[in-house]
């Protein structure tokens, strides 16, 4: 029998942190503002939304949502990122992925001003995380995995981590983070033989893939923690891990369940982030006046 390892917890401790930061930027009149712009009406972008918001007013920050027609064109985009990159009321803007096929994900990419750029959209941001260079931001949810196993003291340094799925989103920057961290990784994906040997030689296994309950019973061993990163409809309408839940469970020594753990924590972080910019931004300014 395994341990749950709740998001709820670590979120509390996070919070913490974000509110008295929040607080000091109220005593110069700034609050945190966030922009969201979402195309058309994604389920899973919804459900992400009234969690950002939620959050949003627990912590003081603000929270614009731009809506866009499903059909909107790339010369509109532009415009939208030209107008807010250069609003001073906006400090962290995240555009809702994946796109409707018009809009060319490259240039998206680039358009976002890398200081706004709270979700790690933008190139300037995604090479810094593979650089070492924490002056960016990293993408959210690797975060919320780094930040889940250090609220739960998992030792990272020397360990074996296995992370099965190789996304530019999750894997590969998860991947990097760990690094940092002086843990010993391996990344496997849909071509690797035999994974279940692969993942079965780790302290910790991150499962990443998106598919549904893909991990079975046979790719965990005893005494292992395991961090299911998988937000999957199982063909009900039930959200469910990339991970067995309830096999691995029974086997290993800790594990994340498939909500109220990682994706809880991922919009924590998100909310971190703005407040980060918005400090970021304060402190600039504080910088040019006194030259
Ligand atoms: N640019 C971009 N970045 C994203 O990170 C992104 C995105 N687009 N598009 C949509 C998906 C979906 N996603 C979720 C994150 C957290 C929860 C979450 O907080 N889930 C809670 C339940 C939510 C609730 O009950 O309110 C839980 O796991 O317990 C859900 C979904 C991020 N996404």
């Amino acid at each position: 029998m395994g341990i749950k390892l709740a998001g709820k917890p670590v979120v509390e401790s996070l919070r913490e942190d974000i509110k008295l930061r929040v607080s000091a930027l109220g005593e110069k009149q700034i609050t945190p503002t966030l922009l969201l712009i979402r195309v058309g009406a994604r389920e899973d972008d919804i459900w992400y939304e009234r969690s950002i918001l939620k959050n949003c007013d627990l912590l003081g920050i603000q929270c614009q949502v731009k809506e866009l027609p499903l059909d909107v064109s790339m010369e509109e985009l532009r415009q939208v990122f030209h107008e807010e990159n250069h609003n001073p009321h906006v400090h962290g803007i995240m555009i809702f992925r994946p796109l409707p096929e018009q809009l060319d994900p490259e240039e998206i990419r680039n358009l976002i001003d890398p200081a706004k750029d709270i979700d790690c959209m933008s190139p300037v941001n995604l090479e810094k995380v593979f650089e070492g260079n924490s002056d960016g931001f990293a993408p959210c949810t690797p975060k919320a995995v780094i930040e889940l196993l250090k609220h739960y003291e998992i030792p990272l340094k020397g360990a074996n981590v296995t992370v099965a799925g190789r996304s530019l989103v999750v894997g590969k920057p998860l991947a990097m983070l760990l690094l940092d961290e002086h843990a010993t990784v391996t990344i496997c994906h849909s071509r690797t033989q035999d994974m279940p040997s692969v993942t079965r030689q780790a302290d910790v296994v991150v499962a990443a893939i998106g598919k549904a309950k893909f991990m079975t019973e046979e790719y965990f061993g005893e005494g292992q923690i395991v961090v299911d990163v998988g937000i999957n409809d199982d063909g009900t309408g039930k959200i469910v891990g990339d991970v067995d839940y309830d096999a691995a469970f029974e086997k290993v020594k800790a594990i994340t369940p498939a909500t109220g753990g990682i994706g809880l924590i991922t919009t924590t972080i998100l909310l971190n982030h703005v407040v980060q910019a918005c400090e970021n931004i304060t402190n600039d300014n504080k910088e040019h006046s006194q030259v």
